[in-house]
């Protein structure tokens, strides 16, 4: 394709992007007009040999030396990588993504050279405090190095969003697990929004992925948003409830039950085990009148046991079952594709939003509309209104 063609196309993907935009956001038209003028479309692909050109000396060899040891799975390199993209400084964020496009291209040779088949299996695992998620991951994660798997855990902890407490971090968790050579166990930044952590999760699921971990699990507590964020970065989303029943598991919301391509009931030992059945059987016929989320997988209801190991070697005979109908039916990489426009609307939304948010022409305003919203003076539509017209009459 000639440079004229080649810019035409790019042309036309941008205004069909430009158009979808719209139609998501009806006012992004005057994010779109500022966006345009700062940076025209066609100059999308050259920004990246932009930014690698440049970078100074010393951040081609810090890339260089990371991204060499993180492809030959030296986890201290991976680690630094991890950390490097959940920087908030400016010019590290830059370089995390050099990195991660490079990691990118890597990855797409590999994939090629296994026949297309994605190099790792995702998995997202979430549940309620208490629901027996870390002492799981332990068992199960032991038994998979143990069959040779190379495994990669990543805590999403949503308290330290809103809260800036931890719901997963601040106890020790998965001591066995993290000194077992072919585990990596890493938690999400404690600081920033859900769409931040979203961001640097499904970049971290690509590091460890590019670091050779084949069994990618991404845990998250039930209790926010962030299990709808999980289930949107994973092949497969498998929820863990506890048989004691009653409180804990008001707060499952019906919506992430929907989500939920395994449900695992655990303790299903002792005394508890008779109360596991029991919820084993309620969610067995609750889920029969609930919405498919696949066209060929039914979601099932498993009981496990951490404590004598009833049912881990099942949850793993069913999860390669689903990976395997779910790759020769070509779902899984229509979820993945799927799962990365959702990424980036995402992230478009956020960084459209907070650069409403902070620019100087209504800036101060805000509080004072939304006050006015508050006290029933405005209506929350007129609100929106004014503050829209301020920033579109900007400059
Ligand atoms: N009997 C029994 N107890 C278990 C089992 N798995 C976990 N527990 C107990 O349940 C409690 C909670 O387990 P955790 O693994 O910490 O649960 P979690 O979901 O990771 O909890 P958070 O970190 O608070 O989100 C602990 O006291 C565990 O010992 C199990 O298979 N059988």
């Amino acid at each position: 394709m000639n440079k004229c063609r080649l810019q035409m196309a790019i042309g036309n993907s941008s205004r069909i992007m430009q158009n979808l935009m719209l139609q998501r956001f009806p006012h992004a038209c005057f994010f779109l007009k500022d966006i345009r003028r700062r940076l025209p479309f066609h100059s999308l692909p050259a920004t990246l040999s932009q930014q690698v050109a440049e970078l100074s000396e010393q951040e081609h060899r810090v890339l260089h030396r990371l991204y060499g040891g993180l492809i030959q799975g030296q986890r201290a390199c991976l680690a630094e990588a991890i950390t490097l993209i959940e920087s908030s400084h400016s010019r590290k964020k830059e370089l995390a993504q050099v990195l991660l496009q490079k990691v990118l291209s890597y990855h797409r040779e590999q994939e090629l050279l296994n026949n297309g088949k994605p190099l790792a299996f995702r998995v997202g695992l979430s549940g309620p405090p208490g629901a027996g998620k870390s002492t799981f991951i332990e068992y199960f994660g032991k038994m998979l190095t143990g069959k040779g798997h190379h495994v990669s855990v990543l805590a999403v902890d949503p308290s330290s969003c809103t809260s800036g407490g931890s719901l997963l971090g601040d106890k020790t968790r998965m001591t066995e697990l993290s000194r077992d050579m072919n585990a990596y166990i890493r938690a999400s930044p404690t600081r920033g929004t859900l769409g931040g952590v979203t961001r640097t999760t499904n970049e971290a699921i690509l590091l460890c992925e590019g670091g050779g971990y084949d069994v990618v699990l991404v845990e998250t507590v039930g209790v926010g948003q962030s299990e709808f964020a999980v289930a949107d970065m994973v092949d497969m989303f498998v929820l863990l409830l506890p048989p004691a029943g009653g409180d804990e598991l008001q707060g499952i919301k019906r919506g992430i039950i929907e989500m939920a391509d395994l449900v695992a009931v655990t303790k299903a030992d002792g005394d508890l085990l008779v109360p596991a059945r029991r919820l084993q059987a309620e969610y067995i016929s609750a889920m029969k009148l609930l919405r498919k989320r696949s066209k060929i997988w039914k979601p099932q209801v498993l009981r496990i046991s951490a404590k004598n190991g009833e049912g881990i070697v099942e949850i793993w005979d069913k999860m390669t079952t689903f990976r395997d109908l779910m790759l020769t039916s070509g779902e899984l990489q229509r979820r993945r594709s799927r799962q990365q426009s959702v990424w980036m609307w995402t992230l478009i939304q956020e960084k459209v939003l907070e650069h409403f948010r902070n620019h100087p022409a209504i800036h101060d305003q805000i509080p004072l509309v939304e006050e006015k919203v508050l006290s029933g003076l405005l209506s929350p539509g007129l609100a929106a209104d004014l503050l829209l017209k301020a920033f579109s009459a900007r400059d």
